[in-house]
């Protein structure tokens, strides 16, 4: 193995430590700590620990947590009743509803009741049009994450290109618009694409976001590319990427592990975007490119 492994646990520990310093700084100024309310339902083992961690991260960056959950059956007006009065709360600044919701319930009309000044998730479209068209908004934690990440690897990525595999509004879409922003040439890569490997050999920045246990293999990769695996799949050997580990870290020049990279990054963003968020809506001046 040759490449440096990105310490994406690290990083968000770190992140995480600034956070705290900023949240008491803004209990100074606001008379309040930064609320974030996490409404969990059934009983999905995965999301159930997303859910405690997130709550842990909260307690521990000072900000208070708002704690909701529902049976697997409840139904979709009650779930929406809950974000109204969410949205009309005053010391809520970021609302949260745990993903994937059970079959019953509309993910897409969830996610669109959310006020998007509130929606520190990111998933509202009015969040993605501000992404897209360049406005301030609230953008998902993870490809910012992975953007973190990038940054903090190669500095300035203009110029650079990057292949994003996977097109979900979550990860791939709005990773595809970050890289854009950041004047990389981007492929946007899919099921359908044609001759994947020949794609992802020209980048320079990998960004595998498929959800299929290391269909990324390491000979696709371009010496020297550094590659971002967001994938979490369980498998009979345990937990792995989408990513071909041991083959792409032979070539690459830095890579992600799973676990220990883009995930803690998830959480820590999070908190950074309900930080955000606080300071917005009590009008106190922030600079969170300082963070
Ligand atoms: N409303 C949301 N739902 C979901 C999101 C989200 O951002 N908002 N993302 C994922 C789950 N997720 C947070 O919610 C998340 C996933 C993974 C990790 C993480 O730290 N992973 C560890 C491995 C942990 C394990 O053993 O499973 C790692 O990669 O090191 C944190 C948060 C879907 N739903």
């Amino acid at each position: 193995m040759s490449a440096d492994i990105i310490d994406g646990k690290a990083f968000a520990a770190a992140l995480r430590a600034r956070i705290a310093g900023q949240v008491e700084t803004f209990i100074a100024a606001a008379g309040r700590p930064p609320g974030l309310a996490v409404v969990l339902v059934g009983e999905d083992p995965a999301s159930a620990v997303y859910v405690r961690s997130k709550h842990k991260a909260v307690r521990e960056a000072g900000m208070e947590g708002f704690e909701y959950r529902f049976p697997a059956d409840v139904p979709e007006a009650e779930l929406l009743a809950l974000v109204d009065r969410l949205n009309a709360d005053v010391n809520v600044d970021g609302i949260l509803v745990q993903l994937p919701l059970p079959a019953h319930i509309d993910e897409r009309i969830v996610t669109t009741r959310i006020d998007p000044d509130k929606d520190v998730d990111g998933f509202h479209p009015v969040n993605a049009g501000r992404l897209a068209t360049g406005l301030h908004g609230f953008v998902p934690c993870t490809p910012l994450g992975c953007l973190m990440l990038l940054r903090d690897r190669l500095g300035d990525l203009s110029g650079l290109d990057a292949v994003v595999i996977g097109r979900s509004n979550i990860v791939g879409k709005p990773m595809a618009q970050l890289l854009i922003k950041e004047s990389c040439t981007v492929t946007v890569a899919h099921s359908r694409t044609r001759d994947l490997s020949s794609v992802v050999r020209r980048a320079d920045i990998v960004v595998a976001a498929v959800g299929r246990p290391e269909m990324i293999r390491g000979e696709w990769i371009k010496p020297g590319a550094t590659v971002i695996d967001v994938g979490i799949n369980r498998t009979a050997a345990g937990l792995v990427g989408d990513v071909d580990f041991a083959g792409a870290a032979s070539v690459a020049a830095a890579i992600t592990p799973v676990p220990g990279g883009v995930g803690p990054m998830t959480i820590a963003v999070l908190l950074r975007n309900t930080l955000v968020s606080a300071h917005r809506r009590a009008q106190v001046p922030f600079d969170k490119d300082a963070l």
